[in-house]
Formats: C-alpha cells, sequence, structure tokens
C-alpha cells in the first residue's frame, strides 16, 4: 500500500495540524520535529511520500531532500516554505520536488496535494514493475544561459504532471528535444513519445497520419492503419509546427482534445485514447489566430503552459560550449579525434548570428569535422558561407563584429591595453593570409597587402613570422 506520509517540520503546531488532516482522511503519518532524525529512519524505513519544511535546526530542508532523492530517486516530496523563501526553494530544488506549498497554506489544499504525491508514488510503483523500453532519446541539452535556465526550471516544474504544453520558438532553436525531455521527465516516461512535424505532411494525408483510417477508407488504403494518436497512447504525442495545421484538422483535433476520443478515417467506432499533447511552432499563433488562420479555441485549450526558448544568438554564452557538445558527438560518429576550437574562431562563431539557430551550429560543427584538416581549428577552416553570413549590406562588418565582441570581453575580463594585443594579431593575419595567397612570395604578398616589401619583411620579423 502506498498510503504512508512522513512530516517532517520543526513547527509543532504546523505537524499537529498536517497529522490531524491526513489521519482524517485515512492516511498514515510519521513526524519528524527534525531532519536528523527522519534521516536515522530512513535507512531502516521508508515512506511513500515525504512532506518537508526547508529551514531546519541541523540538517536543513535541502540537505534532507538531497540524500532523500540520492537514495530514492522517484520520492515524492512536498517542500513547504514561507512565500518569501519560494523562488530560491524551487531553483534550488530544481525539478526534485513533487510540489511546493507555500506557508501559510490552506489545509484542503495540503491534503490534496498529499494525495495527488500517494497517487503518483503508486503510478511509479506500478511502473517500476513493468518497465518497457519505449526508444525514448536522452540526448542532453547544453544551455547555462539565464533564458535556458528558465526552460530547464520549467521542465522540472512541470515533471509530475501530463499538462498540455505549448513550446515557442525559432526553427532549429530545440522545441523538439525540450519535448523530448519534458515527456522523459514527466509520469510518461516509459511510454510511447510520438512526434509529428505538421510542416513534413502533405495536407490529404494528415488525417490519417493522425487519426488513422479503417480498410478501404480511400483509394490505397489496403489495410486498416493506426494513426500517432493511437500509437501515443498513454504518452506524449508532440506536434510540431502545429500553427502549419489545416482548418479541417484542426477542428478534428479540437474535438479529440476535448472529448478524449475521435474516429479514424472512414471508421464509425470511436477510438479512445489517453494522449498528452505537447505542440510546438516558430510561428506567432496569437497572430493567426487574429488572421483567423488558427482556431481560437484550439488556440486556448494547447497554451496552458507555455515554454519560449531562445534563439541562438540571444544565448551567445553558450556557444562554445554547444560546438564543444557537437566537435565530440561529430567525432565519436565518424571514429575521428574529436576536434578543439582556437580563440579566434570560437569569438568568431559566438558573434556571428546563426539564422538556422543550434541546428545550423551543429552542422557547421559537423561539417568541420570532416573538412577541416587540423586538429585545432582556425577562423580560416570554417564553412565559406559563414564568411558571409547575416545581413546582406554586414556582410563584410562580420569581422567587426567580432572584434567588438573580443574587446567587450577582454575589458570585462579586466585586461588592459588591448591594443597591443589586437594590432599585432590582427597585422599577422592578414600577412599570413596574404602570404599564402602569393605561395610564401613576400614580394606579391606585400602588393596584396598594400605594403612596399621592406615594410612586410620588417614586420614579418617584428611579429616573429616565418615568412620564407
Ligand atoms: N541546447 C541544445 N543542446 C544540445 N543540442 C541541441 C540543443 N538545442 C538543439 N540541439 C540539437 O539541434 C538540433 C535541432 O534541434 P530540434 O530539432 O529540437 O529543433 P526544433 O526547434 O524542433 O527545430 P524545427 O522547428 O526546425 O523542427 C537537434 O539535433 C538537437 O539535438
Amino acid at each position: 500500500m502506498s498510503n504512508r506520509v512522513w512530516i517532517i517540520d520543526d513547527d509543532r503546531s504546523i505537524r499537529w495540524v498536517l497529522e490531524r488532516a491526513l489521519s482524517r482522511e485515512g492516511i498514515e503519518t510519521q513526524c519528524y520535529e527534525s531532519g536528523d532524525r527522519a534521516l536515522d529512519d530512513f535507512y531502516s524505513d521508508s515512506p511513500d511520500v515525504v512532506i518537508s519544511d526547508i529551514r531546519m535546526p541541523g540538517s536543513d530542508g535541502f540537505k534532507l531532500l538531497e540524500r532523500f532523492q540520492a537514495e530514492r530517486p522517484g520520492l515524492p516530496i512536498i517542500i513547504m516554505t514561507a512565500h518569501s523563501d519560494l523562488d530560491s526553494a524551487v531553483a534550488a530544488y530544481q525539478g526534485g520536488a513533487f510540489e511546493y506549498l507555500p506557508k501559510p497554506f490552506d489545509i484542503d489544499e495540503a491534503v490534496a496535494v498529499t494525495r495527488r504525491a500517494l497517487a503518483h508514488a503508486k503510478e511509479q510503483a506500478q511502473e517500476e514493475r513493468a518497465e518497457p523500453d519505449n526508444g525514448a532519446s536522452n540526448k542532453e541539452i547544453i544551455g547555462e544561459a539565464p533564458a535556458m535556465q528558465e526552460v530547464f526550471r520549467a521542465i522540472g516544474r512541470l515533471s509530475h504532471s501530463n499538462i498540455t504544453v505549448l513550446i515557442n520558438g525559432e526553427s532549429g532553436t530545440g522545441k523538439e528535444l525540450v519535448a523530448q525531455a519534458l515527456h522523459n521527465h514527466s509520469p510518461r516516461r516509459n511510454k510511447p513519445f510520438i512526434a509529428l512535424n505538421m510542416a513534413a505532411i502533405p495536407k490529404d494525408l494528415m488525417e490519417s497520419e493522425l487519426f488513422g483510417h479503417e480498410k478501404g477508407a480511400f483509394t490505397g488504403a489496403s489495410a486498416q492503419r493506426a494513426g500517432r494518436f493511437e500509437q501515443a497512447n498513454s504518452g506524449t504525442l508532440f506536434l510540431d509546427e502545429i500553427g502549419d495545421m489545416p482548418a479541417d484538422t484542426q477542428t478534428r483535433l479540437l474535438r479529440v482534445l476535448a472529448d478524449g476520443e475521435f474516429y479514424r478515417v472512414g471508421g464509425h467506432t470511436p477510438v479512445k485514447v489517453d494522449v498528452r499533447i505537447i505542440a510546438a511552432t516558430h510561428q506567432n499563433l496569437e497572430e493567426l489566430v487574429r488572421e483567423h488562420k488558427f482556431r481560437e479555441d484550439l488556440f486556448h485549450r494547447l497554451n496552458v503552459i507555455r515554454i519560449h526558448i531562445p534563439r541562438l544568438a540571444d544565448r551567445r554564452e553558450d556557444i562554445p560550449r554547444l560546438v564543444r557538445h557537437f566537435f565530440n558527438a561529430a567525432a565519436a560518429d565518424l571514429g575521428v579525434e574529436p576536434k578543439i576550437l582556437s580563440k579566434d574562431a570560437e569569438e568568431y562563431l559566438s558573434g556571428l548570428d546563426w539564422p538556422g539557430n543550434v541546428r545550423q551550429l551543429e552542422n557547421t560543427c559537423r561539417w568541420i569535422t570532416v573538412m577541416a584538416s587540423g586538429r585545432e581549428v582556425h577562423i580560416e577552416d570554417l564553412p565559406q558561407e559563414l564568411h558571409q553570413q547575416g545581413n546582406e549590406t554586414e556582410t563584410p562588418l562580420d569581422w567587426q563584429k567580432a572584434l567588438r565582441i573580443w574587446a567587450d570581453q577582454a575589458l570585462s575580463a579586466g585586461r588592459k591595453e588591448i591594443l597591443s594585443e589586437a594590432v599585432p594579431a590582427f597585422e599577422k593575419a592578414l600577412i599570413e593570409i596574404a602570404l599564402k595567397h602569393t605561395a610564401g612570395r613576400k614580394r606579391d604578398a606585400a602588393d596584396l597587402l598594400g605594403w612596399g616589401r621592406n615594410t612586410l619583411t620588417r614586420k614579418l620579423k617584428e611579429l616573429e613570422i616565418n615568412g620564407s
């Protein structure tokens, strides 16, 4: 029986109120006035749900919860905390808690939350017994930027719910990856995750793709076929590019969401399903609603919880880490040694606009892994199209942008006299490239640079360039 709740709080009145309310509901309780006492018992005895305060003498709530989590990762833990501490509690205990109860709480609410946690514990115990492999991918999501931390927090907060989520973000920002993470951290994690891109399916096949069809429903329907909704039953259906869904399919989708059942194309028997919907779009759905291209009622059904994924250009600080991640992945795939990014190339890449977002960066890293000759990657090893990337009129300014970023970072890091660092590096780069173009001939290189030969020779010496 999953029916045992531990109440941990140094405040006697809280323990008393909770104990009474839960016992009245037939829930078995055990009270602890400190985290240390609870820990002592935890190794010999184990609750189904824990309700704990954060600020306590001795082992404080966080320490306690960390230990509990380490021992029993799935244990539902309800955190009680003063309103003023709520944000820090949520942040510090990212995703681990089942629920947060801001103090002072309503006792009925506390009972309801406890009931939910107990139901969850029971569900989990059942799942643990039968753990089918759904082939779910568990790709790491890189993101130290504040906007990405926000996304992770949302995944954490939603990890015990089956609520509908709408993900917004440009193409290639990682919407599918986040949808998959939401699923992997949800109570449905051992059930199917089915992804479907509305923009990739021909309009007239969409309904049969989503809802399946009966034999003979249309020319070519030679057998009954289950649609994605059926495949996703008891799991998650990820509808990418939902803004591209045709109007009549929107109407059908809305009906399924309302009724929990649908008819296969050409079918007359309703099919019942329990599917969590995660939808995504790069479009502005509110705008589409205003233009009557998207049903308003469907929009409200989908727009329960919204997660926004920022453009890569709005989280540049993640670029070096992402590059390392993709270099390692590409190297592992291709069976070669991972490339290393030189400082100049790293700064250059961090300064670009990346209209194709993370996907473009990933493809670039694969390209570099295949094409660049040395282990260390320099600006000149980068694919040609990156050098031309961005706003047409701005094209020749890309390096200047990179330079500005470099200067900005150098000064922020407290470096001084940055011209003495930048100017020789600048000249060295131009000289080396000019020499490359003339196969090492100094006279011609000097012409290309617009210097006299003697100047070039002097510079080569100064800059210690081997210009023979
Ligand atoms: N933060 C990240 N960390 C690691 N890999 C990422 C990250 N974001 C995206 N990727 C990778 O970039 C690629 C594009 O991501 P994904 O397909 O999730 O984007 P999307 O927003 O769904 O794109 P689209 O809207 O075009 O379908 C994938 O290969 C994904 O694994």
